[in-house]
């Protein structure tokens, strides 16, 4: 069997905001297709990892590869690739208020591609309709829609570009628990379908069960652990035992 291909990989990461260090000497891989829920303590420093992935923020030291670039050496040509093959869904989800939802859909075709306005209005349709919306949310605006309708356009939109990696930033925040539940099973029916990789931070517990392959932990600076769920059970670190084993991760655990 070849080596699973790596899509991410960080090495000795040191992210700081003036004298405060958030992360030191930080290890993450992520291999192709694989579904990676991202957990830790609030501030543990989730959204700067992302950020410092997709080149939002500069490291203060170490190394950020992905899609086989080095972060540090990339043109702007690889950072055009790099845009177009990896889509993000922020944690507000970040659409344009003054844009219909077809337009924040089609945004990324007509930022990063020569197609035509109807082929990019038809590809947006499809997006629409994959993430489960039907043609009469396509004029509205995004004040007009629910929170779980936001977050799907904001899907719809990540995924505009067909790309190949996946980044969400607490994709179930602020849904109640069967919006969530579904928001779930529309993030593990696409990435199995498209054959997407996802890194995904959360504090879900029930998105944990449901759908990733494997979790990283952060704590103490650092990703002190990558495995899946059932493994993590078995840790002895305090913070995992405590997320894993307390009275919300054994309700999510049996749910599962
Ligand atoms: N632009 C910034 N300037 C200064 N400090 C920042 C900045 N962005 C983040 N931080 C700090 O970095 C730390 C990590 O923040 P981050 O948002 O990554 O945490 P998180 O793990 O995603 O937390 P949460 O689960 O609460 O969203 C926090 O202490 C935060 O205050």
């Amino acid at each position: 069997m070849s080596a699973p291909e790596r899509l991410i990989e960080v090495r000795g990461l040191l992210s700081q905001f003036g004298d405060r260090t958030i992360h030191e000497n930080l290890d993450l891989d992520v291999e192709r297709g694989e579904v990676l829920g991202v957990v830790g303590g609030s501030g543990t420093g989730k959204t700067v990892l992302l950020n410092s992935i997709i080149g939002l923020k500069e490291p203060e030291g170490g190394t950020v590869r992905i899609l086989g670039y080095d972060r540090a050496e990339m043109t702007e040509a690889d950072a055009q690739d790099v845009e177009t093959r990896t889509g993000v869904l922020f944690q507000q989800g970040a659409l344009f208020s003054a844009l219909s939802v077809i337009d924040n859909v089609a945004s990324p075709m007509v930022e990063h591609t020569h197609l035509s306005r109807d082929v990019i209005r038809e590809l947006a349709e499809m997006k629409i309709a994959m993430v489960g919306l039907g043609p009469e949310s396509h004029h509205l605006k995004p004040a007009e829609l629910s929170g779980g309708m936001r977050k799907r356009v904001g899907l719809a939109r990540a995924l505009a570009l067909d790309p190949e990696l996946l980044f969400l930033d607490e994709p179930t925040a602020g849904l109640d628990p069967i919006g969530a539940a579904a928001f779930d099973d529309l993030i593990r029916q696409l990435s199995d379908d498209l054959g997407l990789t996802v890194f995904m931070i959360t504090h879900d517990l029930d998105s944990l069960y449901a759908i990733t392959d494997k979790v990283a932990v952060l704590a103490d600076k650092q990703v002190v652990a990558k495995a899946t769920v059932q493994e993590l059970e078995k840790s002895d670190h305090p913070w995992i035992r405590e997320y894993f084993l307390g009275p919300r991760g054994r309700a999510a655990n049996r749910a599962a």
